[in-house]
């Protein structure tokens, strides 16, 4: 990518820049150290000197014998050096106290388990009063104050301009990130205290730019779930509408499309993804601008398919096109950390506020 834009030489630039901040770091803790490990063989030093300076003089008044100047010195030469050592540690010390506590905060945390591991989830989504910022831009609030409730099995549109946070809500609802302030819950029960891999399970993501792993068609759409049977890869690739192109290959479910494998075009890659997420029978289905990378003919075919596989799902769409969201059961609009219109389609509509403005534009 960077080679085919022509810009190694800025890529460097920004490495560069990159790297300031740790070197100044970098140099001010060598001074540090240099320092204190200069400083502290010069205090055992000095403190043998006076030693014998303060020592010799006493000796020579009569108030103490050589013997007792040479004690204080043997007591000096065996204490001195482990209490200078013991100091030049204490970075060290802090640094290595830091790490085992990140460690320990890890092994202390606890996910709920189910009681019954096979239990389902229904699918309700709750976001109660959240505050949100990114761990690399804490004081960029993304969401604020965002309550939103989705009941299971209802879908639901996501808009509002580039950048409101509508991709921050899937990855939130994924468990990817933690919420500032406020909680996420599904069917009533936070996130946090969830086991996440029992709760992923009940989720299936498609996004914009579906991903290809190496291996057959069939490995590809098995990778949603891997104890999954022919019958169930050839009824999800059914439903996904890739069936029919997917029989047409060559080698049928076994061609092989990772990165030495056939050439699939947007459309069909999509539609292997969409059955990847379907074999899982998800209870929440997240579509991230699942059809806006296609053209007008493919988006038809891959729109039927997730039309099909959203029913009875919890389903949550973000989309540009809003013809894409038209038969939603309900759509929020998103703006300032917040939902600032919701309803369905008719009804944002006859509002002719914000919704009505952007969907005005996109005619
Ligand atoms: N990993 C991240 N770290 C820091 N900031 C991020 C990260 N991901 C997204 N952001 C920022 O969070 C804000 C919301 O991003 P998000 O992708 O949720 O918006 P969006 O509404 O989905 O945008 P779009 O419609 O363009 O896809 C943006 O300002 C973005 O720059």
């Amino acid at each position: 990518m960077v080679t085919s834009f022509g810009c190694s030489s800025k890529i460097l630039q920004l490495f560069e820049h990159t790297q300031e901040e740790p070197l100044r770091k970098a140099r001010k803790k060598s001074w540090v150290a240099g320092i204190t490990t200069g400083l502290s063989p010069c205090l055992t030093f000095l403190s043998w000197a006076l030693d014998f300076w303060y020592g010799g003089k006493l000796a020579q008044s009569g108030e103490i014998s050589a013997g007792d100047v040479f004690k204080t010195f043997f007591v000096l030469v065996s204490t001195g050096k482990l209490i200078a050592d013991a100091g030049s540690m204490t970075s060290d010390l802090a640094k290595g106290s830091n790490a085992v506590a990140s460690v320990f905060e890890v092994l202390d945390r606890k996910s709920i388990s189910p009681d019954n591991p096979k239990s389902k989830i229904q699918g309700r989504i709750e976001f109660k009063k959240v505050d949100f910022a990114y761990p690399t831009r804490p004081q960029c609030l993304i969401l604020q104050d965002f309550s939103l409730d989705v009941k299971a099995g209802t879908s639901i549109g996501l808009v509002g301009r580039s950048g409101c946070g509508k991709s921050t809500i899937i990855g939130l609802i994924q468990r990817f990130y933690d919420v500032d302030r406020g909680a996420v819950r599904i069917d009533g029960m936070d996130v946090r205290e969830m086991n996440v891999l029992w709760y992923r399970g009940f989720t299936a993501l498609v996004s914009q730019e579906p991903a290809m792993f190496s291996g057959s068609v069939r490995d590809n759409i098995a990778f949603g779930k891997p104890e999954a049977d022919e019958e169930g890869i050839v009824e999800a690739a059914k439903a996904a509408n890739a069936h029919e192109f997917i029989s047409s290959l060559k080698d049928g479910y076994d061609t092989d499309c990772g990165e030495h494998g056939i050439q699939l075009s947007g459309g069909q890659k999509q539609r292997i993804a969409i059955a990847r997420a379907i074999i899982r029978d998800p209870a929440i289905l997240l579509l991230d601008e699942a059809t806006s990378a296609l053209d007008a003919q493919s988006e038809q075919v891959v729109q039927e398919a997730l039309d099909r596989i959203m029913t009875g799902r919890t389903t949550i769409v973000v989309a540009h096109r809003l013809n894409t969201i038209k038969n939603a059961d309900s759509i929020a609009f998103l703006g300032e950390g917040k939902v600032i219109e919701r309803g369905t389609y008719p009804q944002l509509m006859n509002k002719k506020g914000a919704f009505f403005n952007l969907a005005t534009l996109q005619k």
